[in-house]
């Protein structure tokens, strides 16, 4: 599933019409009927139904719909809500077919024509603007959106709803309040931002035709089960535990044994085949005890906290995770530094881990052998020295300006979790829900993300994998013994089998 700008969208349309033959208006047409064969599965013939139209392309599809679903039956009052001077094109060709073809056809020149209207509708669909809108809505359409907004039917949006940018970094001062969306061809990017994926409601894309071997391909996509099915790593039947890598975790502290722990119990759930645990010794006493397939190497610490590089070899670990639970004293800052300039394996760094990292970026862009950085929207705001809200309303810009600025996988967490490697391709990860914001997931989410770094060939799909795992392990405990209000990142941890078994491939 391919996620898009609107300019990207256009290029699509334009590849379509130029090298397979497709006509602007043969693809609204397709577009209007995949919109309708969706929109099925939540309509029903007993509700009435009002649609709004406007002048553009997205208009267009509104009379194609409009159309189809006069001819399938429903009951369906279509609302024209600009002059006819702005009916042009495709659109115009579709309105002129709505209209031979025997059905009314309603011209909004007032609000107050079409209040009662709406004030009756079961269902409202939006097919007034779509990737064309530009700047805040204006004009009859602003009144209609917020008139709209105000009932209690069931809102539909087309493509988007009408005062979303499909881009992101875009303030939305109104917008219609789309209860569902169907997404036409590929997913824009603002259906996963923050500030506008409140707007789309739930939300489904419909293929149009486009000819999808002939489309520059997108580098942007939503990370699906079939790929995490194509991508997960074999265990052959002759394997032993060296087959699965050898991994350490960095990082722990006296007073939170918690963070690591978790993230080696994770590591461990998830398949790695051996494991070491750093971390002070006083904080290795309460860890023992919880990952004890796991072997110990305690860091030089004062007061509990690590102090100083570490002593050992860290050349023959087939890769590290490093900074869970590790506080952010001025005094782990030089165990962070060593390990950055020395691990010659593939390094995540997440949580305290990525605190003490902005001054030494420039070191991370020298490794050789690749970094993976883990943080939530604060820490990633931090590190790019940005506010956390132009970070969440701008996401993909940011993680892939920042992994290719220093060649670094970047996972930068959240409801929607964007995954972006050294050369900007993005994955994004949909799964998990609100079971997940507690203290303790993230420890979780770096554990399982080392263990498939271990067993996996491509760091980029063993961060895509474990994601998913991650994120559908708690949907899977909500859905049976826990809800999202007591689901704990321990649970998670005993949950992954579940998942794992899920995975029998
Ligand atoms: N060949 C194509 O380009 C296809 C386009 N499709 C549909 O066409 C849409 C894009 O069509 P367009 O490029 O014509 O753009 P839109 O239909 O999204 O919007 C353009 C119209 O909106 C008006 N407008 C722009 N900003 C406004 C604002 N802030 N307030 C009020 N009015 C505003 C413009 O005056 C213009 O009439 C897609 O979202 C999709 O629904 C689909 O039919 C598939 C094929
Ligand atoms: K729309």
């Amino acid at each position: 599933m391919d996620v898009v700008t609107a300019q990207e969208m256009y290029e699509w349309d334009q590849v379509a019409i130029e090298s397979s033959g497709l006509e602007g208006k043969l693809l609204m047409e397709n577009a209007g009927r995949a919109v309708c064969f969706d929109l099925e599965k939540k309509l029903s013939k007993h509700q009435k139904i009002v649609i709004l139209i406007g002048g553009g392309n997205n208009g267009g599809d509104g009379f194609v719909i409009a159309r189809t679903l006069l001819n399938l039956g429903y009951s369906i009052e279509a609302w024209q809500v600009v002059p006819d001077s702005k009916v042009e094109g495709g659109s115009h060709f579709h309105k002129r077919l709505l209209e031979n073809s025997g059905f009314p056809l309603y011209h909004l020149e007032q609000i107050t024509e079409i209040r009662e209207s709406l004030v009756g509708a079961d269902v409202i669909i939006d097919a007034m603007l779509g990737i064309g809108m530009k700047g805040r809505l204006r004009g009859l359409i602003r009144q209609v959106v917020a008139l709209s907004n105000e009932q209690e039917a069931f809102r539909i949006a087309v493509d988007l709803p009408s005062g979303v940018p499909a881009d992101e970094g875009i303030d939305v001062d109104q917008a219609f309040e789309a209860d569902y969306t169907c997404i036409i061809a590929a997913v824009k990017i603002s259906a996963l931002v923050e500030n506008t994926r409140v707007y789309y409601g739930e939300w489904n894309v419909v293929e149009i035709g486009l000819p999808v071997k002939k489309l520059p391909s997108s580098t942007r996509k939503v990370w699906q089960w079939e790929d995490a099915k194509r991508a997960f790593p074999k265990r052959r039947a002759n394997s032993h535990k060296g087959s699965h890598g050898k991994g350490l975790i960095v990082g722990g502290a006296a007073n939170m044994p918690g963070s690591i722990a978790m993230s080696a119990r994770a590591t461990l759930r998830s398949g790695a085949g051996l494991l070491t645990v750093a971390a002070p010794g006083s904080a290795i006493q309460n860890v023992a005890p919880y990952v004890q397939e796991a072997t110990f190497l305690p860091l030089q610490e004062d007061s509990g906290v690590v102090n100083g590089q570490i002593d050992t070899d860290v050349s023959n670990y087939d890769g590290v995770a490093l900074g869970m639970g590790m506080g952010r004293r001025l005094k782990s800052h030089k165990l962070v530094e060593d390990l950055v300039c020395k691990v010659e394996s593939p390094l995540l760094i997440d949580a305290d881990g990525l605190y003490q990292l902005k001054d030494i970026l420039h070191l991370v862009k020298e490794r050789t052998n690749p970094t993976v950085l883990t943080p939530h929207p604060g820490e990633f705001a931090h590190l790019v020295d940005q506010s956390i809200s132009t970070i969440v309303n701008a996401p993909f810009y940011y993680s892939r300006k920042f992994s290719e600025t220093y060649g670094v996988y970047t996972v930068l967490k959240g409801p929607v979790t964007i995954i972006t490697a050294p050369d900007g391709r993005q994955y994004v990860d949909l799964t998990g829900n609100a079971g997940l914001a507690k203290g303790g997931s993230g420890d979780v989410l770096s554990g399982i993300l080392l263990a498939m770094m271990l067993q996996s060939n491509s760091i980029m799909d063993a961060l895509n994998i474990g994601c998913m795992v991650h994120g559908l392990t708690a949907e899977m405990l909500t859905e049976s013994e826990h809800s999202m209000v007591d689901l704990l990142a321990t649970d998670l941890i005993e949950g992954l089998s579940q998942t794992f078994r899920t995975f029998s491939f």
